[in-house]
C-alpha cells in the first residue's frame, strides 16, 4: 500500500524502487546498491545520478522513508525553490529540541518571524567585524604555529587549519567569544572554558542527537564532557540574554564595531526587543545563535580547503590571484573591508570552488500541497509533460549534478575561475548558497571570511601540493578531491606546502 501510494506521489516518474529512503539512518549504515528492490540506493546516489540524462528521478521506498524526487535542471529547480506556497523546508523537530527553535528548523509563518528577526543581524557592520576577526585569527594562527619565523612550512592537513579558522571567526562574530589558538584542554568539567564548550557543541551534535538521556549517567568520559559542555554553554547563553536585554532596556549598549556589540547574538537579542509584533523568546534567541555554528562552520571551512588545494594544483591561477592581491594592496598593506569588492578574481575562485565541490550538494524541500511540475526539453525548452507531485513528497535539488552539467558550465570538470568574469555568468545554475526565500542568510559573512583568509595567506605564502611519488596532478586531484557527495563531501585530507614569499 505504501509503495503504491509512493508511486502515485511521485507522479509515476521513473527512477529507483528500493526498501529504504537514502535519508533514513538505517540506510546510512547498511550496504548500498543501485537498482535493487531489496536494499537502498545510499547517499552516494546523488553522485551516481550525475550519469543520468533524466532531469527528474524518483526514489520510492516500500519499507522506510517518504517518496522522493530528485531534480537536476534549472527549470525544475526554479519551480521548486521559488514557489513557497507549494514547497517548504522540512520542519526539524529534533533541531528545535536540541538547540532551541530556530530559522533552520522551522517552516511557514514561524520561519518568517525567525528570518525577520535574524536578517538584520547580517549587516555591513557584521561583515566589517568578520573581516577584522579574520585578520586577527590569521596572525594568531601564524604565531601559535611558530610560522611567523619560518620560511617553509608543511602543515600536515590544511583541513584542520581552515576548520579552526572558520570556527574561531564564528565564535567571535556570532557569540562574542574570541578563541585562542594555543591548545588547552580543561582537566575537569568545572574548568571548561566557554570556548571549549562551544567547540564540544560543534563537534558532538550528532552524538547528542543519537544518545538517550539516561546514557549520560554512565561513567563514560566523553559523554560527561559533552553533557558538561552543553549544560555550561546553555547556562551562559541564558545569563547573557538576560544581561543584554537589561542593558538594552537601560540603553547601555553602544553602537560601535567593538566585539560584543555587533555580534550576531547581540543583534538578535536587540532585534527581538525592537521587532514590534515580531519577537523571539529566550530559547529562540539562543537557538538562532547556536544554529549558526552548524550552518556556517564546516561549509566555509570545506570551501577554503578545496580552494587552497586547487590553487596549489593550478599555479597559473594562483599567480593570477597574487597579481590581483598585489594590485589591490600596494606595498603589501593590510586589506580592509572596503577592499572586498576589489578582490574579484578571489571571489571567482571561491565561486568556482563551490561549483565543483558544493559544501551542500543537495537541498531538500517538502511538497506542502499537491503540486504540478512542468518538465521541459533541455535543448528546445519546449514542454514535454506535466507531473503531479503529492503533498508530503520530498523534492531534492541535486546541486552537484546541476553544477557539473555542461549545458550550464562548459567543460564542467575544469577549474576555471574566469568563467565567472562576466557578471551575467552569476546565473541561476550556481546554487552554492541556494536560491529563493530560504537561501543562505550568511552568504556575505562567509564570503568576507573566505576572501580575507585567502588574501592574507596568498599575499604571504606560495601554496604547493605535496605529490606522492610519481603522481600526476590529475591523479592527485582524483585522490584528494572528488566530487562525491558522501559524508565528507568529497574532500580527503589535503596536505599542502607553504613557502614564504620574498
Ligand atoms: C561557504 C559557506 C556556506 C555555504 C556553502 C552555505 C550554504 C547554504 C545553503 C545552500 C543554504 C540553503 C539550504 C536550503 O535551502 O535548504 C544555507 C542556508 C543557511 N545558511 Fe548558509 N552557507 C554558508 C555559510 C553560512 C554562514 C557563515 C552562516 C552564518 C554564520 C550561514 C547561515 C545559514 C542559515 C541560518 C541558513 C538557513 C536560512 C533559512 O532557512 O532561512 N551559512 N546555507
Amino acid at each position: 500500500f505504501k509503495f503504491l501510494n509512493g508511486l502515485q506521489a511521485v507522479g509515476h516518474s521513473s527512477g529507483f524502487r528500493c526498501a529504504l529512503s537514502p535519508f533514513s539512518s538505517l540506510s546510512m549504515v547498511l550496504p548500498t546498491r543501485l537498482n535493487s528492490f531489496f536494499t537502498n540506493v545510499g547517499i552516494n546516489f546523488v553522485w551516481d545520478l550525475q550519469r543520468s540524462e533524466n532531469h527528474i528521478i524518483s526514489v520510492v521506498p516500500w519499507l522506510l522513508g517518504p517518496p522522493t524526487i530528485y531534480v537536476s535542471s534549472v527549470e525544475l529547480m526554479r519551480q521548486v525553490l521559488r514557489h513557497t506556497d507549494n514547497f517548504d523546508k522540512q520542519e526539524l523537530e529534533l533541531g528545535s529540541q536540541l538547540l532551541g527553535e530556530n530559522i533552520v528548523s522551522t517552516q511557514k509563518e514561524k520561519w518568517k518571524v525567525h528570518r525577520k528577526i535574524v536578517h538584520p543581524a547580517f549587516s555591513q557592520k557584521l561583515s566589517a567585524l568578520v573581516w577584522k576577526e579574520g585578520i586577527r585569527n590569521y596572525y594568531e594562527m601564524l604565531s601559535s604555529k611558530g610560522w611567523d619565523t619560518q620560511s617553509t612550512v608543511t602543515p600536515s592537513v590544511i583541513n584542520d587549519l581552515t576548520s579552526k579558522f572558520t570556527f574561531s571567526v564564528i565564535s567571535s562574530c556570532v557569540f562574542g567569544l574570541p578563541i585562542t589558538w594555543s591548545e588547552s584542554k580543561a582537566t575537569s568539567e568545572k574548568e571548561m572554558s566557554l570556548q571549549e564548550c562551544v567547540m564540544i557543541m560543534a563537534s558532538n551534535i550528532s552524538l547528542r542527537m543519537l544518545t538517550p538521556r539516561w546514557a549520560y549517567l554512565l561513567p563514560i568520559e566523553r559523554l560527561r564532557r559533552v553533557e558538561a559542555g552543553f549544560t555550561n554553554i546553555f547556562a551562559f547563553m541564558k545569563s547573557q540574554v538576560a544581561y543584554r536585554l537589561d542593558s538594552i532596556r537601560k540603553n547601555e549598549m553602544v553602537e560601535d564595531d567593538d566585539l560584543g556589540t555587533n555580534t550576531v547574538f547581540n543583534n538578535i537579542v536587540k532585534a527581538s526587543v525592537d521587532g514590534g509584533k515580531f519577537t523571539l523568546n529566550e530559547g529562540e534567541v539562543i537557538g538562532n545563535t547556536f544554529v549558526m555554528l552548524f550552518a556556517g562552520h564546516e561549509t566555509s571551512s570545506r570551501t577554503l580547503t578545496a580552494a587552497l588545494a586547487l590553487l596549489g594544483l593550478y599555479q597559473d591561477k594562483q599567480e593570477q590571484a597574487l597579481f590581483e592581491i598585489e594590485r589591490v594592496l600596494p606595498g603589501r598593506r593590510e586589506p580592509i573591508i572596503q577592499d572586498f569588492e576589489s578582490f574579484k578574481y578571489i571571489l571567482n575562485i571561491i565561486q568556482e570552488t563551490m561549483r565543483l565541490y558544493p559544501p551542500i550538494p543537495l537541498v531538500v524541500r517538502e511538497a506542502i500541497q499537491d503540486t504540478l511540475l512542468t518538465i521541459t526539453d533541455p535543448t528546445t525548452g519546449q514542454k514535454v509533460r506535466d507531473v503531479v507531485i503529492k503533498k508530503g513528497t520530498l523534492a531534492c535539488i541535486n546541486i552537484l549534478r546541476i553544477h557539473h552539467d555542461p549545458r550550464y558550465f562548459p567543460d564542467p570538470e575544469e577549474f576555471e575561475p574566469s568563467r565567472w568574469n562576466d557578471d551575467t555568468a552569476a546565473h541561476d545554475a550556481f546554487l552554492g548558497f541556494s536560491h529563493g526565500t530560504r537561501a543562505c542568510i550568511g552568504r556575505k559573512f562567509a564570503l568576507a571570511e573566505m576572501i580575507c583568509f585567502l588574501v592574507m595567506l596568498l599575499r604571504d605564502w606560495r601554496v604547493d601540493v605535496e605529490f606522492e611519488s610519481d603522481e600526476s596532478p590529475e591523479q592527485w586531484r582524483n585522490r584528494v578531491l572528488t566530487s562525491k557527495a558522501h559524508a565528507a563531501h568529497g574532500l580527503g585530507p589535503v596536505a599542502l606546502r607553504l613557502t614564504r614569499r620574498k
